[in-house]
């Protein structure tokens, strides 16, 4: 045991004996130790078998530090958006780092307040510097941390100002590039990181604040719990419990986190002054005993725990944060398809952040389901009034371009080296974190393909019809041959390589607006949406000028050569400008290329609803 790991064990037997000795009990199965990996941990030394009756661990709720502590320490201040959260963190500083005029508390929970340590703080990415923090460039995590530091530090001066107490630190307040603001955090830090206990830094120091805020994320447990009983009996004091509010909870902050663990904080139901940790299903001996943090994701983790886990997690999700016009978002809102509150974020309220879950259930559905209306409304017409299947499906693709620059972006990264002066240790958990997120984009993507591929191959007829252009010139020997003789296209591959698909899309849908004229009939079953579209658009288009001197370059290229060399099929019906006005329409209002593999499917404007869109 080293010197540092026996000080630590010594304190962990300090705050155990200052727990029970004030009234908390704790089972004699459970044994509490200092590991290598994950710090202090709880071990079970007999087989545990759940009994409701009687919690593995009991604190009286004076052990807690509380908002209420907090608030009535800074004489009730008005909260001027200043949440109850960020005056117990600025509380907790207060307790941890004051040692001039210290909160009156702070003796009391001095053994609590020992155990959690300055120095390990960093472990959270806050305090790393930006050597090791731009192997997260181009990633949502590295955006959240600055984010994140820059609402922290407008929350500590205003807190501070408040109170009329000075910054430690005012310089922060000029530092605008974030990796500057990085590097001053990291230095700050490692300043005082080395030092003893004693030499830590001052409780109106930034750093102390950020301290305090990475216990909270870490450690907090919601205040409801105190609440619970309360409201089953009060239906009105769910209405004053601050659904927001965490406290700290001592030794049951102690144990780690496990999926798979299934435990109960709660009330104790006979003694109303202490609250109660407790295991749902049997442990066996020597086993670690587990708390259980949420359903989380790897980048939750890293951001608020400072860990990754080893086995894959099916919480994971990677997060997608879109840029939009502001307008966009407001018409999305009224669209009624429901962009919902929660995924607009950012002081301009001009971004929308999106979670794609590694795994779909019940709960996260409505968020995947709502992404890709958004991407189906982003390539809507606007002459189209409800989003459809080709909206939908070209929404899609552009998701798709999006993943696949995400999926480049931690290829590249997973590939940098490590740095100077960037710590062997938080570049290891980055490599992990870059990998899991280029996994999950790639599997986004996959699913991606798989879900239109499943679309476009369906046969129900109730859904949308659809048919590819491939099929097409398989089914429509003249046409093909046709194009084989003018445009020496062999197969839909020389069109792609020839680059003259939309042409020839135009020049098939003309000749099936004049099929009545042929005098053969069409030698396949055409699906009635396509000319009834043609019809359609033909009756209410008002051609432009400009669409036609638009067309004019495709039009005299084909005519009149076709006309001559093939009267057959183009000198039979209408072939003029107009027509192809309107099949230029058409296309935009049916046709969709699939993005990896350049086929053109003709797609039926059947409107998406929550019934029958199919994942
Ligand atoms: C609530 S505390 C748990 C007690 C902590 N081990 C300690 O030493 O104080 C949360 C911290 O424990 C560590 N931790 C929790 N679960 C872990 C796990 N499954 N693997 C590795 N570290 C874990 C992380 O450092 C995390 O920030």
């Amino acid at each position: 045991m080293t010197s540092t790991s026996s000080a630590k064990q010594s304190l962990l037997e300090d705050c155990l004996n200052w727990a029970k000795s004030n009234g908390a009990i704790i089972d004699d199965k459970i044994e509490f130790k200092l590991t290598e990996s994950s710090g202090f941990s709880a071990f079970t030394t007999e087989k545990i078998v759940p009994d409701s009756s009687s919690p593995l661990i009991q604190i009286p709720k004076q052990l807690l530090i509380t908002k209420d502590l907090a608030l009535t320490h800074f004489n009730n201040p008005s909260s001027n958006d200043i949440s109850n959260t960020s005056w117990t963190q600025l509380y907790l500083a207060n307790l941890k780092f004051n040692n001039k005029n210290p909160p009156k508390e702070s003796e009391f929970f001095k053994p609590y307040l020992n155990l959690l340590s300055f120095a390990d703080s960093y472990q959270f990415p806050f305090f790393w510097n930006y050597n090791d923090l731009q192997h997260l460039k181009g990633t949502d995590l590295l955006i959240r941390i600055n984010y994140t530091l820059r609402n922290l530090i407008n929350e500590w001066k205003t807190m501070l100002t408040q109170l009329n107490i000075p910054l430690y630190d005012p310089d922060i307040l000029t530092i605008h590039a974030d990796n500057h603001l990085n590097d001053y955090i990291n230095e700050f830090f490692l300043k005082f990181k080395n030092k003893k206990d004693s030499n830590l830094p001052p409780w109106n120091s930034f750093l102390a604040y950020l301290w305090s805020y990475c216990i909270f994320l870490s450690r907090a447990f919601p205040e409801l719990i105190l609440h619970e009983q309360e409201q089953e009996q009060e239906d009105d004091s769910l209405n004053q419990v601050d659904l927001n509010s965490v406290f700290l909870f001592p030794i049951v902050d102690l144990l780690n986190h496990s999926n798979n663990s299934n435990v109960i904080w709660n009330l104790n139901p006979n003694d109303k002054n202490s609250i109660c940790f407790n295991t749902i299903d049997p442990i066996e001996k020597s086993q670690e005993l587990f708390n259980n943090y949420g359903n989380k994701s790897t980048e939750d983790f890293l951001l608020s725990y400072g860990f990754i886990l080893k086995e894959e997690t099916p919480f994971d999700y990677a997060s997608l944060t879109l840029r939009l016009d502001k307008s966009i978002i407001q018409n999305l809102k009224n669209f009624g398809l429901g962009l919902n509150d929660n995924f607009i974020v950012g002081d301009d309220k001009d971004t929308v952040q999106f979670k794609l879950f590694k795994t779909i259930n019940n709960k996260n559905k409505l968020e995947r389901d709502q992404l890709i209306n958004l991407f189906g409304y982003l390539n809507k017409l606007t002459t189209e009034k409800n989003l459809n299947f080709r909206s939908v499906l070209q929404g899609l693709d552009q998701l798709t371009d999006i993943l696949q620059q995400k999926i480049e972006i931690t290829t590249k990264l997973s590939k940098l080296p490590m740095t100077k002066n960037s710590d062997q240790c938080h570049f290891q958990i980055i490599k992990n974190y870059i990998n899991i997120q280029k996994k999950l984009f790639i599997g986004k993507s996959e699913s991606i393909q798989r879900y239109q591929k499943k679309l476009i191959s369906s046969k129900d007829p109730t859904l949308f019809n659809v048919l590819s252009f491939k099929t097409i010139l398989k089914l429509d020997q003249l046409f093909a041959n046709s194009i084989l003789l003018t445009l020496g296209v062999r197969n839909y591959d020389d069109i792609i390589k020839k680059d003259c698909l939309n042409d020839i899309i135009m020049l098939w849908l003309v000749r099936i607006s004049n099929r009545n004229n042929y005098k053969k009939k069409l030698p396949f079953e055409l699906p009635d949406f396509i000319p009834q579209t043609f019809e359609t658009i033909s009756k209410n288009i008002i051609i432009e000028k400009d669409d036609v001197m638009e067309l004019m370059t495709f039009y005299n290229k084909y005519f009149p050569q076709l006309k001559n060399s093939i009267p057959e099929l183009y000198g039979i019906g209408e072939w003029g400008i107009r027509q192809f006005v309107v099949a230029d329409a058409v296309i935009d209002s049916l046709v969709w290329q699939r993005k990896v593999n350049n086929e053109a499917y003709f797609i039926e404007d059947k409107t998406v609803t929550k019934n029958n869109i199919i994942f």
